[in-house]
């Protein structure tokens, strides 16, 4: 049994134990521990893609509200009610992401605080339907055939939910959605570059985090069958967050350790603070937020799990098989790619002015020039990461799609010239990013498991694309632990995941040693040779690019200066003065 299971199986045991033999008052602990939990396990994944709410408590108090009141004005049986809560939460949540997912920076965090505040005064506000400041009593407890379940049974109930939360969760993290929104967290040019649309996946993390955070409330409700708006308010949020931040936002084992933790440091702080120092309660609020600014500062991705983590058996760097003998990519027809006045003006500098090139279908292109010459900045236009000022690109006689994440669609895919890897992510994961236009798994298939024939196909031929790099032994380290020349190797690796028929390569060779550069070069001329692709390739180092490629465009100062042959541009009078001197 390995650690994550070892741990899972000791904290099921522990809840076990507690809810049959402790005290009614400690089974209410677990009970509220574990509705934090359902939140906890949503908003943990959410931090995991870069976003951070400082308002779902307001989505625990709304699925409290929605259940109690259907089930206590509308007679609506429990279960049907709870189910009522989660979607009517999942609704808010959505229109909610749809009006702040755009914003940037600390707007966003600004904004959760706006509803999560707006909300919570509305449980005061409407006094008709919550009891206002007093509260709503008489809530119903969950009920089956008759039977109202007490603290124990209630307990149990959430703590399975948390289970079953936890299988689902744990595969949607390491699933393709899952992997691709760890991604974007720091690289959401790289990830929309392989295809992915952010701002959907963003949305659909959102709403889930707000249907778990409805569901939570209506089983709070259940538990404790009394309804005080202060129990949402944003002390709640931000006791919420810090137990995510605790947990660390790697799985959904951190997110229920953070609560539990969470709730231990409680206790003790209530029985130093009030009982031990006799301070006021808010003395306990302050050491809290004290403590989140420290944890946030010194653990921006949390505590106790953060990211590193892969699907247990994916990353087995050798199964038996020969990969270096299959070929990849070749499924597309081969492509051709025109570039026609293409100028692209930044404010009052024009990084590219009238720049024409035609690459034609199974060659391999060079693009030279001096440091600041345009090379980067053609290949964002080439992929639709910048808007060329003007100008027109064409693949194979059409136009190139508007929005880049369609790109990789229509057969280009790329690497960067500042290695855009995930680094806390093996090295596989990180390669099978760029699978994703090939896959069609969602985030819920993923959490009932039914992507495992994918994901294992995609694991398949990412080892075949690292077999081709040369970095197989490699595919279950960390990025981080390897050396940049071998990062830029796997980002050629993931590139080809994408089963390209255009391979954009920038400065790919910066960093590697004699003997991979050579591998390199080989792994091109068979890209061109076996697989049909075209590869465009901007470098630095000339023995590479002269020996490798069949045509050099050269760029300086955004124009193009020349191109031709290696041969012919290495005899070229102006590119010896602007660029290659009388080295070569
Ligand atoms: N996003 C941007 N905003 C403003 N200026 C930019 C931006 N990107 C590039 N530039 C400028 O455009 C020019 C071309 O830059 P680019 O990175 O394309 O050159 P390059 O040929 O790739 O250089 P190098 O070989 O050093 O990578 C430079 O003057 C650069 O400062």
């Amino acid at each position: 049994m390995n650690q994550e299971k070892t741990l899972y199986a000791s904290i099921g045991a522990l809840i076990l134990l507690l809810i049959i033999f402790a005290s009614t008052y400690y089974v209410g602990l677990v009970a509220v521990l574990g509705v934090n939990a359902i939140v906890v396990i949503g908003l943990a994944f959410l931090m995991a893609t870069g976003q951070v709410s400082l308002g779902h408590a307001a989505f625990l108090g709304l699925g409290a509200y929605v259940s109690a009141l259907l089930t206590m004005r509308a007679g609506v049986p429990v279960f049907l009610a709870i189910a009522c809560a989660t979607l009517a939460c999942a609704l808010v949540g959505y229109i909610l992401a749809k009006l702040t997912l755009q914003l940037k920076g600390h707007y966003l965090p600004l904004a959760t605080l706006a509803y999560g505040i707006a909300i919570s005064v509305c449980f005061v506000g409407a006094m008709d339907l919550t009891g206002g400041a007093s509260g709503l009593s008489g809530v119903q407890p969950i009920t089956l055939f008759g039977h109202g379940f007490n603290t124990r049974e209630t307990a149990l109930t959430i703590w399975v939910v948390i289970a079953l939360l936890v299988i689902g969760y744990r595969r949607i993290y390491q699933g393709r959605i899952g992997r691709v929104a760890r991604a974007f967290k720091n690289n959401h040019i790289m990830a929309s570059a392989f295809g992915v649309n952010v701002s959907t996946i963003r949305t659909q993390i959102f709403v889930l985090s707000a249907a778990l955070g409805g569901l939570a409330g209506a089983l709070y409700g259940c538990y404790m069958q009394f309804l005080s708006p202060s129990a949402f308010s944003l002390e709640a949020s931000i006791n919420l967050l810090i137990m995510a931040v605790l947990g660390g936002t790697a799985g959904p084992l951190g997110a229920v350790l953070g609560c539990m933790i969470f709730t231990g440091v409680d206790l003790a702080a209530q029985y130093v603070i009030a009982t031990l120092l006799h301070l006021p309660g808010q003395v306990e609020t302050m050491v809290f937020g004290a403590g989140l600014i420290v944890i946030l500062l010194k653990w921006p991705n949390g505590l106790l799990f953060r990211e590193g983590s892969s699907r247990p058996g994916l990353t087995r760097p050798n199964d038996g098989s020969n990969h270096s003998q299959r070929p990849i990519g070749a499924v597309r027809p081969p492509a051709t790619l025109v570039v026609r006045n293409v100028t692209m003006k930044f404010g009052g500098l024009t990084a590219l002015s009238d720049v024409n090139m035609s690459v034609p279908s199974r060659s391999i292109v060079g693009l030279i020039g001096p440091n600041g010459a345009g090379k980067s900045t053609l290949f964002n236009v080439l992929t639709q990461v910048l808007k060329a000022s003007g100008g027109e690109v064409s693949l194979n006689g059409q136009a190139l799609p508007k929005h880049f994440p369609d790109v990789v669609r229509k057969g280009i895919s790329r690497t960067f010239q500042h290695v855009q890897l995930v680094q806390d992510m093996d090295v596989l994961q990180n390669v099978m990013i760029g699978g994703y236009i090939n896959g069609r798994s969602g985030l819920f298939s993923s959490a009932l498991g039914l992507d495992k024939s994918e994901e294992a196909q995609l694991a398949k031929e990412a080892k075949l694309a690292l077999a081709r790099v040369g970095l197989l032994d490699v595919a279950g380290k960390k990025v981080s632990e390897l050396p940049l020349g071998s990062q830029r190797l796997v980002e050629v690796a993931r590139a080809l995941m994408a089963r390209p028929s255009m391979l954009l390569l920038d400065e790919p060779a910066a960093g590697l040693r004699v003997a991979e550069k050579e591998r390199l070069s080989n792994l091109l001329k068979s890209l061109r040779d076996e697989d049909g692709m075209t590869v465009l390739i901007v470098e630095h180092d000339m023995e590479l690019v002269m020996g490798c490629a069949d045509h050099l465009f050269v760029l300086n100062f955004g124009n193009l200066l020349a191109q031709g042959t290696p041969v012919e541009v290495q005899k070229n009078p102006d590119v010896i003065n602007a660029y290659l001197g009388s080295e070569i």
